[in-house]
């Protein structure tokens, strides 16, 4: 049984009520397309409101603090963010990496904290063009990963995405060779830890400028489960195609 496709759109900081209708529209594709796993991850405002006119997506947050509860002015925890309807949530992306310092570490604890209250995690790698131009990108975001890899990380509650920096909202890609190359030498770094068996089930999405004309391309590719989305999942026009690039490979592989 292969992998199941799994579309994920990350709405970052953007999102009032007034979007609720979108996300209801979004919910109605997926309902649609069965065989793909479609998710949103929402500023936390709208998670409650989102999760009851979800449809068929889930609803996840885009980050969580690693502790359970405590002095800490303005953040929320796995559990809070899980009570109000969140499934999934992401860590380590690059805006937080960059932005917050947030370290390999400070991930790994995010991650866990969010399994041990049944979340699953979206895990975020990826390089700068630096690296990328150095010809260091595999092996500095296989090292990457490993490092924020959480404890007794498994399949059925961690996926990767692959985002290179460089990639995200600037509508360049990686050339598909390049991507191809970066998420079977991720999947090599994760059966180094899990085991052979075990990372075969890992989902590794892609994200950076994926939308509906480069997302069959991608998705076609043998180690892309699917995508990380930013801009293209505000809107269900522009994050249709993307969920039925993934059906339509899930289609193609049955
Ligand atoms: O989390 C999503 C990524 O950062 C990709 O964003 P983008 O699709 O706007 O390039």
């Amino acid at each position: 049984m292969g992998r199941r496709k799994l579309v994920v759109g990350n709405w970052k900081m953007n999102g009032m009520r007034a979007h609720l209708d979108e996300l209801e529209a979004i919910g109605r594709v997926a309902a649609a397309h069965p065989a793909v796993e479609v998710g949103l991850c929402l500023p936390a405002t709208l998670i409650m409101a989102g999760s009851e006119r979800r449809g068929a997506a889930f609803i996840g947050a885009q980050n969580c603090h690693m502790d359970i509860s405590g002095a800490y002015t303005g953040s929320l925890s796995a559990e809070m963010l899980c009570e109000a309807g969140a499934s999934w949530v992401i860590t380590g992306h690059s805006e937080r990496r960059e932005a917050r310092g947030e370290t390999n570490e400070d991930i790994a604890a995010k991650s866990a904290a969010a399994h041990r209250v049944g979340m699953k995690v979206i895990l975020c790698v990826g390089e700068t063009i630096e690296v990328r131009d150095a010809g260091r990108a595999e092996e500095v975001v296989s090292d990457q990963l490993l490092a924020s890899l959480p404890e007794g990380a498994a399949a059925d509650w961690l996926a990767v995405a692959y985002e290179p920096i460089w990639a995200i909202g600037t509508g360049r890609i990686p050339t598909m060779e390049a991507v191809a190359s970066m998420h079977a030498a991720l999947r090599a770094a994760l059966a180094s830890r899990i085991g052979a068996d075990e990372a075969a089930k890992v989902r590794i999405l892609y994200g950076g400028s994926m939308n509906g004309d480069n997302a069959a391309d991608l998705m076609a590719l043998a180690d892309v489960d699917g995508g990380l989305v930013g801009g293209a999942s505000l809107s269900a026009a522009k994050f249709a195609p993307i969920i039925e690039a993934a059906d339509q490979r899930m289609k193609a592989a049955a």
